[in-house]
Parts: structure tokens; C-alpha cells; sequence
């Protein structure tokens, strides 16, 4: 609780003046919802000693609207910076949050699943937005407010009466306290079934296609329908709370009220106080209920707020657990070298990669090779520093490479992983996410070596073609150029293809990497294929198994050499039947 309750300082310290305004204008509004009940009372008692005119009905009439108009424009002033602050907040929270999924690397997504970090972006800040906003307005209604009408009851009235009202107050106090400490733990458990059952509705969206292939419709429904009914009975039992406690409240105030009736007409008889007194005792009474009611309310969203902000603070506080980022401006790739290099994901012990020794000069051309699982991802995911390093660090110029500026280091990679993403955008504006800067006669350029412009041009919206889920759908081989020509565009100084050209045909592969042969400024290359004849020009090859470099050479070496190069080449061979370049 008391985290919740130093952010929620922290914002209001930050934002003085609103709510100064709010502060001050409340004041002024609940003095104006005050004063008509005491104009009442000196006009009943005024009417009962035979003391009325025309005038006392104008005089006090007058009043009674002018308090009624002030009470209006007081309200509405900190109402609206109330609710101002509230969506502020939430725009700040908001972009907090996005900047810190931005600067998250994989480990951090393996630990969160998408859809609950969706819900902690979405469904609790909105949670800690109505704390920021309803939850203050109760807050200064149950404070301020109600501060008002106990002091003008016990100042105006009588005092010995605001005691007899107020003794159903500490059990009042005591259900409230329980309430919260209730509603807590199971809005936590409420906000976490959402979050799984987002996770499912993103999965399911995500894998519609293998759903419905598998015919697996009714099998994934019941699935979810299950995760439905959890969530289900997790928020019926934060509603069950609310309702057990919401009619003891009214009982409460319903024992005050015969109370203070009771006692008050007492003292009316006693003549210890005028009728007119009582009449407005009464009304000061009707005037503390929704407080009171409020009070418990309060307690509700201030734990609700205390709940979403833990699971809020628990994402902004994750981190990737990455080695931090170094300061040595990185101008240039010189060398990258591994050396004894090992490698374990961090949620596994097992070395994924071993003694891997590996020199890429500047300019080189080298193909990672080996068997499906061999560890070829996880060696090019080793550039760009996505995962803790394990023990060695790769030299970049030299220096371990977590001693220079991860943007620097970002800057001059540019990568086409195994999954191409691309957005529901333009091709344009899908290849500006290279190189925002990038003119029209770069996009034509970086399109003419990936081999996709013919195909572009030939599309009637050229550049302007949308792609996805609003345009046109793509086939795999020109998803695959599509991302090929935004890596290009990038112009960075290591290119790193991950099995980036599985899903084109032998011979547009071949025009690909002589384009890229041919460039003017050639970058250095790391290849990753399952085809040999993308590579048989490279400077080196490595052969990955098990994690090891089982061979390593160039490709004429390593035909010649028996072992797995040499019996996938011959492989490769026949299925192209003798056209080596044509195997697929
Ligand atoms: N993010 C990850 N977390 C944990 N283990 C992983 C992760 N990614 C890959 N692995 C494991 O590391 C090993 C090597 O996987 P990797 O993807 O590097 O192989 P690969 O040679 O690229 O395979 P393929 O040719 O099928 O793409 C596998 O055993 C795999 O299960």
C-alpha cells in the first residue's frame, strides 16, 4: 500500500498547482453545500416565532440560490482538473510503460506472457487512473467534506448529538478495514485471470489458422471457455466482498439516524435545541451518507490502485537482466571475434553454444551451416547482444563488446531474422522503418538488390501498396525480399541473414547475392542457410554441431573433406539433379 501511496505523492508533488486549484476549490464547495442547510435552519426557526416577511423569504431565498450557484462553479472547476489529472496520468503511465517494452530485450518477454502485459498496459492503468481520480474524490468527500458537516453539525447544533450519530462510526471503521485487506488479494487474483485469459485471446487470434487446419475449433473454445469461467469466479468473489459489506454500511447509518432522531427529539423537548436545529441535524445526517458510503469505496479502489500498481512497478522494475550498457562510442565494425566462446539461454543451464572460435574481419563473407538445432540462431542472436552473455563476450575492434554503447553497436547491424515481420502498413512506410530518412531513389535501390522492384512496379499502387491484414497479402518469398530490402536500406556495416532466403527460388537467391556482391560499399555478411548454394563464394564457412564448429573452411575445402558439408552437398546435388544451384 504504501508503494502506491509514494507514487501517487511523487504525481501530485509534480503537479502542484492542479491540485491546489482542486484542493481549494473543494473547500469552497463543500462550505457552499453547507450553508443552505444552516439558511434552512434560521428559516424554520424564523417561521415557528412568528418572525417571517416577504423580505426573510427573498433574503434568505437569495442566499440559498446564490450558495447553490457558487457550490456549481466551485464544483465543477475541481472536478475537471480532478479528471484532468486522471487521464494525464494515464498517458504518462502509458508511456512509460511502451518506452520500457522498447528498451526490453527477449529474456524479459520469455518471463511476461504478451496478453498480461497487455492487460498491466491497459486494464491497470486504467485502474490507476480512477484511483487517481475517483479514488481522490472520495477521498477528499470522506475527508474534507464530511469534516464540514460534523463540524457544522456539532458547532450549529449541538455536539452531545454529533457524538450520539457518530457511535455507529468505529464499527463502521472496523468493516471497512477488513473490506480492504479482502478486496485486495482477490483483485490481484482477478487482474491476473484477466491477463492469462488476454494471453489466450491473443494466442488463439495469432494461431486461427493451425486452429482451424487441425479442426480444433471446438476443442480451443471449451479451452477458453474454461479460462472465461475463471475469471469469472475470481471476479464474482471480489464482487461477493462488495456485496457483504455494501448493506452493513447501510445498516450503520441507518442505527445512526434513529440514534440522533431519538436523542434529538429528546433534546428538542428539553428545549436544548430549536426544531429548526433538529430539521437541520437531519438533513446533515441525509448529507453524510454518501460519504460514509464512499468511505468504504474509498478503501475498495485505493487497494484495487494498490494492486494494479504492484503488477504495474512489478513490469517497469523487470529487467532483462543484460550485462549494462557500456559508454565507448562505437564509430565502426572493424573485427568481431569469438573466442572459446560458450553460450546458455538464461532459463537453461545447457551450453547451447561451445568453444566456438571465430574471426570476421571486416568486409568477410561467412556461412553458418549445420544441422536444424545446431545453434546457428543462437550464434548470430550473440551480434546484437539480445541475451546475457554467459561468460565470454565477443570482441568487437578488440574490446568485449558490452564495453561500447548498445545503440552504437545497433546501429551498425543491420538483420533479417528467421520470422520476417512486417506491419500493416505500405511498402514504403515498411521500408522507412530501415531508414526513416531514406528517399525514394534508396527504396527503389534497396528493393533492386533484394530482386523485389519488378514486382513492386508491377503493383498498381507501386510503393504505396498496402501489406497485411488491411492490403494485399504477401507470398513467403516476397515477405522475405520485402524485409531483405529494409536491412539493406539500413546500410549497416554487418548484415546478418538468418535463413533469410529459404523462401526464394535458386535463382532469384543467386541474382540476390550477386547484388549484394556488387554493391558499392560491400558490408560484412554472416549467412545462415540450409542451402549450400548461397554460401559457395563465402570467405569462410563454419559447420555447427551440437553446438561446436564441427568444420570450418571454404566451400571448395570443404566439399573435398568428407563429413557434413560434404554429404549435405552431395545431397543438395541430386535433388537438383546435377544443378547444384537449382536444388530447391
Ligand atoms: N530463446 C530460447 N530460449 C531457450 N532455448 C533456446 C532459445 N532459442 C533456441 N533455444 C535452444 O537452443 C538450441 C539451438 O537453437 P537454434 O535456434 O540456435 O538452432 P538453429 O541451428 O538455428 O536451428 P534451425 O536450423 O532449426 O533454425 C535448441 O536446442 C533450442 O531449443
Amino acid at each position: 500500500m504504501n508503494a502506491i501511496f509514494a507514487y501517487l505523492w511523487s504525481y501530485f508533488t509534480k503537479h502542484k498547482l492542479r491540485y491546489t486549484v482542486v484542493v481549494v476549490f473543494m473547500l469552497a464547495a463543500s462550505a457552499m453545500y453547507v450553508a443552505p442547510i444552516y439558511l434552512l435552519r434560521l428559516f424554520i426557526d424564523a417561521i415557528l416565532e412568528a418572525d417571517f416577511t416577504w423580505e426573510t423569504l427573498f433574503f434568505y431565498g437569495g442566499l440559498f440560490l446564490a450558495a447553490i450557484a457558487i457550490a456549481y462553479v466551485t464544483e465543477f472547476v475541481w472536478n475537471y482538473f480532478l479528471f484532468i489529472g486522471s487521464y494525464d496520468m494515464q498517458s504518462q503511465l502509458r508511456g512509460k510503460i511502451m518506452g520500457h517494452f522498447l528498451k526490453m530485450r527477449p529474456p524479459f518477454y520469455h518471463r511476461f506472457r504478451t496478453g498480461d502485459l497487455m492487460t498491466r498496459a491497459n486494464d491497470d492503468v486504467q485502474v490507476m487512473g480512477m484511483t487517481i481520480g475517483y479514488g481522490l474524490m472520495v477521498f477528499l468527500n470522506t475527508s474534507v467534506y464530511l469534516a464540514f458537516i460534523l463540524g457544522m453539525m456539532a458547532i450549529t447544533v449541538s455536539w452531545k448529538l454529533t457524538l450520539v450519530a457518530l457511535v455507529p462510526m468505529p464499527f463502521l471503521a472496523y468493516f471497512i478495514f477488513k473490506w480492504g485487506s479482502l478486496v485486495d488479494a482477490k483483485f490481484t487474483k482477478a487482474q491476473n485471470a484477466v491477463s492469462e485469459m488476454n494471453s489466450e485471446v491473443l494466442e488463439m487470434i495469432d494461431g486461427i489458422r493451425v486452429v482451424r487446419a487441425f479442426g480444433l475449433e471446438g476443442a480451443t473454445t471449451d479451452q477458453f471457455q474454461q479460462k472465461t469461467s475463471e475469471t469469472l469466479v475470481k471476479n464474482n468473489e471480489v464482487s461477493e466482498i462488495d456485496s457483504r459489506f455494501g448493506p452493513l454500511i447501510t445498516i450503520l447509518l441507518a442505527t445512526s439516524f434513529v440514534l440522533s432522531f431519538g436523542v434529538g427529539a429528546f433534546f428538542v423537548a428539553q428545549q436544548e435545541i430549536t426544531i429548526g436545529a433538529m430539521v437541520s441535524f437531519q438533513v446533515y445526517l441525509g448529507m453524510i451518507v454518501w460519504p460514509m458510503i464512499s468511505a468504504g469505496d474509498l478503501v475498495n479502489v485505493m487497494q484495487q490502485g494498490a494492486a494494479s500498481w504492484r503488477r504495474i512497478s512489478e513490469i517497469l522494475k523487470a529487467s532483462d537482466d543484460l550485462e549494462p550498457d557500456g559508454n565507448v562510442p562505437l564509430p565502426e565494425l572493424a573485427d568481431f571475434r569469438f573466442e572459446q566462446f560458450n553460450f546458455h539461454y538464461p532459463q537453461n543451464e545447457r551450453l547451447v553454444l561451445k568453444d566456438i572460435d571465430l574471426d570476421i574481419p571486416k568486409g568477410a563473407v561467412i556461412g553458418i551451416v549445420g544441422k536444424t538445432g545446431s545453434g546457428k540462431t543462437t550464434l548470430l542472436r550473440q551480434f546484437g547482444h539480445y541475451y546475457p552473455y554467459s561468460n565470454q563476450v565477443p570482441l568487437v575492434n578488440d574490446t568485449p563488446l558490452t564495453a561500447y554503447k548498445t545503440q552504437d553497436l545497433r546501429q551498425l547491424l543491420a538483420e533479417v531474422p528467421q520470422e520476417h515481420t512486417l506491419f500493416s502498413r505500405s511498402i514504403r512506410e515498411n521500408l522507412l522503418f530501415g531508414n526513416a530518412q531514406a528517399s525514394d531513389e534508396e527504396l527503389w535501390q534497396a528493393l533492386e538488390t533484394a530482386s523485389f522492384a519488378k514486382e513492386v512496379r508491377a503493383m498498381p499502387q507501386g510503393l504505396n501498396t498496402l501489406v497485411g491484414e488491411k492490403g494485399v497479402s504477401l507470398s513467403g518469398g516476397q515477405k522475405q525480399r520485402l524485409s531483405l530490402a529494409r536491412a539493406f536500406l539500413r546500410k549497416g556495416e554487418l548484415l546478418l541473414l538468418d535463413d533469410a532466403l529459404s523462401a526464394v527460388d535458386a535463382k532469384t537467391e543467386q541474382v540476390i547475392i550477386d547484388n549484394l556482391a556488387h554493391l558499392p560499399k560491400t558490408p560484412t555478411m554472416v549467412i545462415i542457410t540450409h542451402r549450400l548454394s548461397a554460401i559457395t563464394n563465402a570467405d569462410q564457412i563454419i559447420v555447427l554441431d551440437e553446438g561446436r564448429i564441427s568444420q570450418s573452411g571454404r566451400h571448395e575445402d570443404l566439399i573435398q573433406t568428407p563429413g557434413w558439408y560434404q554429404e549435405q552437398y552431395f545431397h543438395q546435388q541430386i535433388k537438383g539433379g546435377g544443378n547444384f544451384a537449382a536444388n530447391d
